[in-house]
């Protein structure tokens, strides 16, 4: 194959693990804090430097999603560049912060990567979650992870629809890699999800070093699930949410979803269908913190990403 199709990329020298970007998501907040008191030989690599670090310190003491408003959507330009004053609320001050320390998001001073740690009260197992599709970096991590965690699965969800993304804390970043494990309620620590995020994080920092040792990874695919569309509980002409997730729903995250099939559950018990066009793969299906965002659930489709070769520069 002519070297055209191999992607150079410089080593991934500095690298951030961000925890409690929601204060109430208790694997990250936990992982991250160990990280940073002792057990640091744990997310140690040759060649390079990685950053354990609390995003939303405020959050956390509270013990919830966030103080004023939620720091994962607040790294816009907009906000990044406000001239900074004790009036702008927490998160957005933070952002700010956080985007002097491992940005300027989008220059070349940023991190090489960032990952951030999230859990879901949904039934989503351990989600990585990537906004771009051409970022062959980060689709080489996806694969590698997925051949090392096999039998065990991480379904890989794709969130770059420029109408449905939104500006994360990780985006600062060169390369930026969600990870969201669940279902494992809010202020609550559950062993398993503890651990399934550990093993994630343990293959993306070996994938890292053998990156930056000179390993060449060489072309693949990798299945993703592209969100396609917020879905909204229904309502009543006054807001009020006057149905639920129905019970075949119900932490059915990326089992498909056919037209006809039971979406809702009334409070007296009418069934409403699901009405798309074709089949579609649901996730964050009742996820706690998107009651507030009016998002029942998100629909997905999926699809096979093409990866380049890579190889350090
Ligand atoms: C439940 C939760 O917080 N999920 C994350 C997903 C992400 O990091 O993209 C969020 O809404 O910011
Ligand atoms: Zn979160």
């Amino acid at each position: 194959m002519s070297s055209n199709n191999v992607a150079s990329f410089n080593e991934a020298r500095r690298v951030a693990i961000f925890g409690g970007t929601h204060g109430n998501e208790m694997s990250g907040v936990t992982l991250v804090n160990l990280w940073m008191m002792n057990s640091r030989e744990e997310i140690q690599r040759k060649g390079v430097e990685t950053q354990p670090f609390i995003t939303n310190p405020k959050a956390v003491e509270k013990c919830s999603r966030y103080v004023d408003t939620d720091l994962n959507r607040a790294f816009t330009t907009e906000n990044l560049s406000a001239p900074n004053g004790k009036d702008l609320p927490y998160e957005v001050q933070r952002a700010q912060e956080i985007n002097r320390l491992f940005g300027p998001k989008g220059s070349s001073e940023a991190y090489d990567v960032i990952f951030d740690l999230h859990n879901t009260t949904s039934n989503m197992g351990c989600t990585l979650i990537l906004e771009s599709s051409k970022d062959h970096f980060n689709l080489q991590m996806m694969n590698y992870i997925k051949k090392a965690i096999a039998p065990d699965s991480c379904p890989v969800l794709l969130n770059e629809d420029p109408g449905l993304k939104y500006a994360t804390a990780r985006s600062v970043a060169k390369h930026s890699v969600g990870l969201e494990v669940g279902p494992q309620p809010q202020g609550v620590l559950r062993s398993n999800i503890f651990e399934a995020m550990r093993i994630i994080l343990k293959h993306a920092l070996d994938f890292i070093e053998l990156f930056n040792e000179g390993v060449e990874f060489p072309p693949c695919t990798v299945d993703v699930f592209k969100v396609s569309e917020r879905m909204d509980y229904p309502r009543d002409a006054n807001g009020n949410i006057i149905a639920m997730v129905h019970p075949n729903l119900q932490d059915c995250d990326w089992e498909p979803l056919t037209p006809g099939d039971p979406m809702f559950q009334t409070f007296d018990g009418k069934t409403i269908p699901y009405e798309g066009a074709g089949a579609v793969y649901p996730t964050f299906i009742n996820e706690a913190a998107y009651y507030e965002k009016q998002q029942a659930f998100v629909t997905t489709r999926r699809e096979t990403l093409a990866a380049n070769a890579i190889r350090k520069v």
